[in-house]
């Protein structure tokens, strides 16, 4: 097996037998197409791709803004240029059957032979798996954990399977690739009996991180891949990973995709006692709990305009609770940074990933402010094209932007599964 894929092969080796390191190295490719769906908070991204190890992304493209004013959808087939249109959809329920009809339409489904959907919270599952109803059930009911996508994900599986009984449907989790981090790491510090119930530290946003791993090795070789690493995926849902030697050390987001950084309408860690006045002084209920803690906190609940990056940085010179939320969010990624630098015992690349971390190059500098004593030294002008390497020519650290692709790694999966069953 080539040098560089042997980091990728090391993921897959963790999870359980259904991807074998052998299976990595796909014979000839199987006919037909698969149908990657990716739902995250703010949007939902598709591709479609033909099934095999190599091959190319058809079809593809985004809802974006789901939730906000001014939804879009965005799409490209291979090599076309993208084009982008306005979107009546109003929630996350609308995007997706919106979604779904424009796919009828358009993603000739007689050549699909199955889809694969990013699912971000699967608790104690996490190699992925063909979709049976008894699944189903079981990630209804940790819909409350994860409610900015687990709802979203199951509609979209529900309704395919309504359009389409035949075609098999396999999961990809996101908590996958921590799914080994060291047991310190994955323990919470309350007491042991909530441990048999699942209640441990999961770790999201693993789809990503496996991509960013591989491609950082096909960019920049395995030496770099198995370097020490903090991978950061800044999207509405923001987190970051410590990697060494192919391996997540520890992630930001815990328990569930709430936990650890600020973020578009997640809190992210918390002080206890908050809870607890919520709960006792504000006399909030268990759901209004979790609706804040889900939908009303983070960038929006500081700004009290907009979840969306892009807002608040156009918003940040006239209004100060913007500029503040923006302050906020870069503030936290430094201290995490620097948190998962002492996890690594230094620090060899840094990765930007994510809408906001592929995008805001404001966001970037100033998250890396101040980290010249860690090793990291941004080029400004080559930060602001967002260039594949962003630090400076002296700059210890190699930081990077990796635009990421959920998409891929889920088509692989299935495609590698669908020629491991033969159907
Ligand atoms: N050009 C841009 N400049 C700044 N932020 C951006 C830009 N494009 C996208 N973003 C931000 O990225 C976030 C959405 O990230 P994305 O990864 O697409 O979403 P999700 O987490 O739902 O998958 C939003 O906060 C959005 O404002
Ligand atoms: C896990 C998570 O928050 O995902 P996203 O960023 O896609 O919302
Ligand atoms: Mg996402």
């Amino acid at each position: 097996m080539p040098a560089t894929l042997q980091v990728i092969a090391r993921f897959f080796m963790r999870q359980k037998p259904a991807v074998e390191a052998a299976e990595i190295e796909v014979q000839a490719p199987p006919a037909g197409r698969v149908l990657a769906l990716n739902g995250g908070s703010s949007s939902i991204k598709f591709a479609v791709y033909g099934l095999g190890e190599t091959s190319e992304r058809g079809l593809h493209g985004h809802l974006d803004r789901i939730d906000l004013p001014g939804t879009t959808l965005t799409i490209a087939d291979a090599g076309q240029p993208a084009t982008t249109v306005a979107v009546a959809a109003t929630d996350q329920r609308a995007a997706v059957a919106f979604l779904l009809d424009w796919l009828e339409a358009n993603a000739d489904f007689g050549t699909i032979r199955a889809v694969g959907h990013r699912v971000v919270h699967g608790m104690a599952h996490h190699a992925p798996e063909r979709i049976t109803p008894a699944l189903v059930a079981e990630l209804r009911q940790f819909r409350a954990f994860d409610p900015d996508h687990l709802p979203g994900e199951l509609a979209l599986i529900e309704a395919l399977q309504k359009r389409h009984p035949k075609l098999p449907q396999f999961a990809c989790f996101d908590t996958a690739f921590h799914h080994d981090m060291p047991r310190v790491a994955q323990m919470l510090p309350l007491p042991r009996r909530f441990e048999a119930q699942g209640l441990r530290r999961y770790g999201f946003h693993g789809l990503s991180y496996a991509y960013l791993l591989e491609e950082l090795g096909r960019l920049a070789g395995p030496a770099v891949a198995n370097g020490r690493l903090i991978l950061a995926h800044l999207g509405n849902g923001a987190s970051l990973a410590a990697v060494h030697h192919g391996r997540s050390l520890d992630t930001t987001m815990g328990f569930s995709p709430a936990g650890g950084l600020l973020m578009g309408t997640r809190p992210g860690d918390l002080d206890p006692g908050i809870t607890n006045y919520l709960l006792h002084t504000e006399k909030l209920t268990g759901p209004q709990l979790n609706n804040l803690l889900n939908h009303e906190a983070g960038l929006l609940g500081v700004s009290e305009t907009s979840s969306d990056m892009r807002d608040l940085l156009a918003a940040q010179a006239t209004d100060e609770r913007a500029a503040e939320a923006v302050a906020l969010f870069c503030y936290q990624a430094r201290k995490g940074v620097g948190a998962f630098a002492a996890v690594l015992g230094g620090l060899d690349t840094l990765v930007f990933a994510g809408g906001i971390g592929e995008h805001a190059a404001e966001v970037r500098a100033r998250i890396c402010q101040g980290l010249a004593f860690l090793g990291i030294k941004l080029d400004e002008a080559r930060n602001a094209t967002h260039a594949g390497v962003i630090s400076s020519v002296g700059s210890r650290v190699t930081v990077r932007v990796i635009p990421t692709d959920e998409e891929r790694m889920i088509a692989r999966t299935v495609g590698r599964l669908v020629s491991v069953a033969g159907s």
